[in-house]
């Protein structure tokens, strides 16, 4: 307010206290004596007010103690009070406000015949006569005073300054808020002026007698004064500014009860209005008194409609409950204080009302530009603008960042508290004869809501995830990291795999043999032990397969040690395995299968040799194993657990297998469904099953029989054909070079695929029926996407082709006898689930790691409308969708790009089972979503 000046800029910081604060409104309880009428009727007063604040109630023991027996509000006048005092001591600062330019009302409550109109009435005149004589008394400033009244009549609103009846209309005006239109409005001129309009108002308003008044007022009159000022000095002038505001002086009708008013026909009528309305009101004041929170009802009556800023916003309140003291309207009474209590509790927040010129309000925007572009200009608080923002960034990072590592370490501990849970649960079992080894492992993650969260869980947990595919390779041809590690069964896939979110069987295998080979280890560490489950590496680079139970015909004695196993490789002239050697360990296979009871074998010679089947020469090949377990030994926690067996897999004296655990292992069973992992890609051909869910001879052992004899058909052949075709070699260079065609994967590979020329097409061939087995499957696409890019027409390929046809032929087979079975059923159902949730990844893929200009060009070259909806979708579902080679190449590339696969380091065909090169290969982790690079 610069523009105002002297004694107006010293009002104007006065009322700079009051600008803007919140108040709550002011309640003063007004107890008025015994009518006649009530003195007459022999009526009892009820109610005392025993200091300047409190009213109580004295009837207590007649009422009982239901009710508080004692008000307080901030001033409460007895029945002698004069309405002089009411206003002197209560409404006198609130109604004065208005000289301020601050909006006030005055409005009294009350039941019928309390005295409303009587408070009121004079409540009026006396701020009048104040508000006149400030007037006079500041005579440096220019007032004009106007006058308004209205009445709201069975809920039309009324002007009570015109002669006329007509209704008036409500309107909301974005400035001004609620305006009445047509509204008549008299300035006063003088005090005899106020009188006249007063008069005229009392007579216009609506009045009619009931029973317990004479003179009952049927309506709610609003008698309003706007007191608009400005300094003398400045009138005429640009830079003048004018207070603005009004009070208002309002006279409720009373609330009544039919009965008690014993009113009838036009009075019941109005009654009910009346009761509406007030009804309203203290609803109003109800959830005002509560906060504000959630609507108010303001618009459900005209009276609080146009009490609105009055009860909540920029004006100053009072309200003055007046009752009788009469015993007959203690229920009315005890309501009107009711309302009271509530009143209390409203806040409002008055301002100032300062009208200004347009002029002065050009030069005080002007004034408050140049301010602005002075703060602009100035060096300071720019700088210091940057450095909070700069400061706030990095301290958005760092907590992002904790947050991320808070998450990281509760998976972690949530983990650990889960695999000692497990191993607890473990050693209880042990203590149970028989049960050993049949309980379910427990700590098995569930899955994921989302592809991103199952995921993303297994990464920070490290849990390789075989589907896509995460899997942890064991180098078994290398001496210094070897063991340690869990293993498959002989027959086992190279990868087991799990589903979206629950787990295969082989999984279940997995954790168990983990576990329980962890807690072997542990207990048994300095135990001497010779014997091994895990392959070792010959000198000459061959492999010798480890044994398992699976391998072990009942009551078979076997008792070479992994030292014998290696001192017998560093024999050369090592035995050559026959075909009969690679039959007979089919056959031992088959047997454990179809042994109904898994006979516990000699703990004293627990495993059998299986024929040396390495010598592999030219391919160096080896098994690799994969186990999710695996990689928990990354954690510390494992770490510790595993002193025996060091996180990096390097073996020191790995001791063996105690008797329990393969008298655990031995109560599983193979489960050829176990193979069918949701995914349908990854299957885990002989994972085995708990025991008990299997029985010998079933449709599931029936199909692994197939299986096994299918395996056992192409040993059979391709031995055959080496034989043949490198007869007249093998008689040059005797039986070393037969067996480096023996390949220990459960098949036999050729060393090489023949000439260049047959390869090729022979790998065309393959490669075109692989894609078609995919699709027949409903194969993961990562897994296709993986084995196409990686599988690409190497020679060195061909033992993979074999083995992925192979287990897609078994998959198909297994797959076509679904409707027989529930289970198979599933699992398909569970793979075309996952399909879906890969196509949905994509889809939030292609949006995250592509342009936009990427993606256009890739709904062009795969056919899709630039306009059309959905488009994303349309180009995720078409991935892999046709066996077409050319699209299986896009789809592979599209699919390798959205994962960076290039990112993530080369993938190994290790992954896929074999390993044809030493490696010390710790961790692949391959996510849809996140980008971390593997650890290789
Ligand atoms: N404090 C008081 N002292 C003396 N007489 C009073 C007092 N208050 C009210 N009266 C008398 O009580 C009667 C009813 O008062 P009034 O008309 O003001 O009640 P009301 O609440 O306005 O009623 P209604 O709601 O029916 O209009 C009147 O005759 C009035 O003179």
């Amino acid at each position: 307010m610069g523009s105002i000046g002297g004694e107006e800029l010293v009002r104007w910081e006065k009322m700079q206290g009051l600008c803007g604060r919140e108040e709550k409104i002011l309640v003063l309880v007004r107890l008025r004596p015994l009518s006649e009428k009530e003195i007459t009727a022999n009526e009892v007063a009820d109610w005392e007010c025993i200091n300047d604040t409190t009213i109580l109630y004295r009837n207590t023991l007649r009422e009982g103690s239901t009710f508080p027996s004692a008000y307080t509000f901030d001033r409460v006048f007895r029945g002698d009070c004069p309405t002089k005092q009411v206003y002197e001591n209560g409404a006198k600062e609130i109604a004065l406000s208005v000289v301020n330019g601050i909006n006030s009302t005055i409005f009294a409550y009350g039941q019928t015949s309390s005295g409303k109109t009587y408070t009121m009435d004079g409540i009026t005149e006396y701020a009048v006569a104040d508000i006149f004589n400030y007037i006079n008394k500041h005579e440096e400033r220019a007032f004009v005073v106007k006058f308004s009244a209205i009445e709201i009549y069975n809920e039309v609103v009324r002007d009570l300054l015109s002669a006329e009846s007509s209704t008036l209309r409500l309107r909301d005006d974005p400035e001004k808020g609620i305006i009445v239109e047509k509204l008549t409005e008299e300035t006063l001129r003088d005090w005899g002026h106020l009188k006249e309009l007063l008069s005229f108002c009392e007579a216009q308003r609506q009045v009619g007698e009931t029973y317990l008044n004479e003179k009952s007022s049927r309506s709610h009159q609003i008698i309003k004064l706007t007191i608009e000022s400005s300094a003398r000095e400045f009138l005429g002038k640009g830079n003048c500014a004018t207070l603005s505001a009004s009070v208002n002086f309002v006279d409720l009708a009373g609330s009544e009860r039919a009965s008690q008013a014993l009113s009838a026909g036009t009075r019941l009528k109005e009654g009910c209005h009346i009761n509406r309305s007030l009804l309203t009101l203290g609803t109003v004041i109800r959830k005002l008194s509560k906060g504000r929170q959630g609507h108010i009802n303001y618009r459900d009556s005209k009276l609080t409609r146009l009490l609105q800023p009055c009860l909540a916003g920029n004006a100053r309140t009072a309200v003055i409950c007046t009752m009788s003291p009469a015993r007959s309207h203690v229920e009315q009474t005890r309501n009107t204080l009711l309302f009271a209590c509530r009143a209390k509790e409203v806040t409002t927040k008055a301002q100032v009302n300062v009208v200004m010129s347009d002029k002065a309000l050009v030069k005080q925007l002007q004034k408050e530009v140049a301010r602005l572009e002075s703060e602009l200009r100035a060096p300071a608080p720019v700088t210091s603008c940057c450095d909070h923002a700069a400061l706030l960034r990095k301290k958005d990072l760092q907590t992002e960042k904790m947050g991320k590592e808070i998450r990281e370490l509760t998976q972690q501990l949530v983990l650990a508290q889960s695999r000692i849970e497990d191993l607890l649960a473990m050693i209880d079992n042990e203590q149970k004869p028989g049960k050993a080894g049949t309980d379910s492992p427990s700590h098995m993650l569930e899955g994921g809501d989302t592809w991103e969260d199952d995921y993303s869980v297994r990464e920070s947990l490290d849990i390789s995830t075989p589907a896509h595919p995460d899997v942890r390779i064991r180098e078994l041809n290398n001496p210094h990291h070897n063991n340690g590690d869990c293993e498959s069964n002989p027959e086992q896939p190279y990868y087991h795999s799990e589903g979206t979110g629950d787990h295969s069987h082989s999984d279940e295998f997995s954790d168990q043999f983990c576990k329980e080979v962890r807690r072997v280890e542990k207990d048994d560490s300095n135990r001497e032990n010779s014997e091994s489950l895990y392959p070792s590496r010959s000198e000459n680079g061959g492999l010798e397969l480890p044994i398992s139970e699976e391998v072990i015909a009942p009551g078979q004695e076997q008792s070479t040690s992994v030292n014998e196993d290696r001192e017998a490789n560093q024999v050369p002239d090592s035995p050559a395995p026959t075909y009969d050697a690679v039959e007979q360990r089919l056959r031992d296979v088959q047997m454990t299968v179809d042994s109904p009871a898994c006979p516990q074998p000699d703990s004293q010679s627990p495993r059998a040799t299986l024929p040396n089947m390495s010598n592999l020469g030219n391919f160096n090949l080896s098994r690799s194993w994969s186990c999710r377990e695996f990689s928990m030994t990354d954690f510390p926690e494992s770490a510790g657990e595993l002193e025996s067996t060091p996180a990096n897999g390097i073996e020191k004296g790995f001791p063996g297998r105690p008797e329990r655990f393969w008298r655990n292992l031995l109560h599983l069973r193979f489960d050829p469904t176990a193979r069918l992992s949701r995914d349908g890609s990854l299957y885990s051909v002989g994972s085995p099953c708990l025991d008990g869910m299997r029985t010998p001879g079933n449709e599931g052992v029936t199909s692994f029989q197939t299986f096994v004899a299918g395996m056992k058909e192409m040993v059979k052949l391709e031995y055959e054909k080496q034989l043949v075709d490198g007869q007249g070699k093998e008689t040059e260079r005797g039986d070393l070079t037969s067996e480096k065609n023996v390949k220990d994967v459960g098949i036999v590979m050729l060393e090489a695929p023949g000439t260049p020329l047959n390869w090729t097409l022979q790998f065309e061939r393959q490669q075109k029926e692989i894609i078609e087995l995919w699709h027949t499957c409903h194969v993961s696409l990562i897994h296709r996407t993986y084995f196409f890019l990686l599988f690409s027409g190497d020679p060195s390929d061909s033992i993979y082709m074999e083995v992925e046809l192979r287990r897609l032929s078994f998959l198909k087979e297994t797959f076509s006898k679904g409707s027989e079975k529930g289970s198979q059923n599933d699992t398909l159902a569970s793979s075309m689930k996952t399909l879906r949730w890969e196509r949905e990844a994509l889809v939030k893929l292609m949006q995250k790691r592509l342009t936009e200009e990427e993606r256009e060009d890739l709904y062009e070259k795969w056919g899709i409308a630039l306009e059309s909806k959905r488009r994303r979708i349309q180009l995720a579902n078409l991935v892999w969708s046709n066996t077409n080679i050319t699209l299986a190449r896009e789809s592979a590339n599209l699919i390798a790009k959205l994962l960076k696969f290039s990112e993530k380091g080369k993938a190994l065909k290790e992954m896929f089972g074999l390993s044809f090169t030493p490696r010390y290969t710790k961790r692949k982790s391959f996510s849809w979503i996140t980008s971390k690079p593997p650890l290789l």
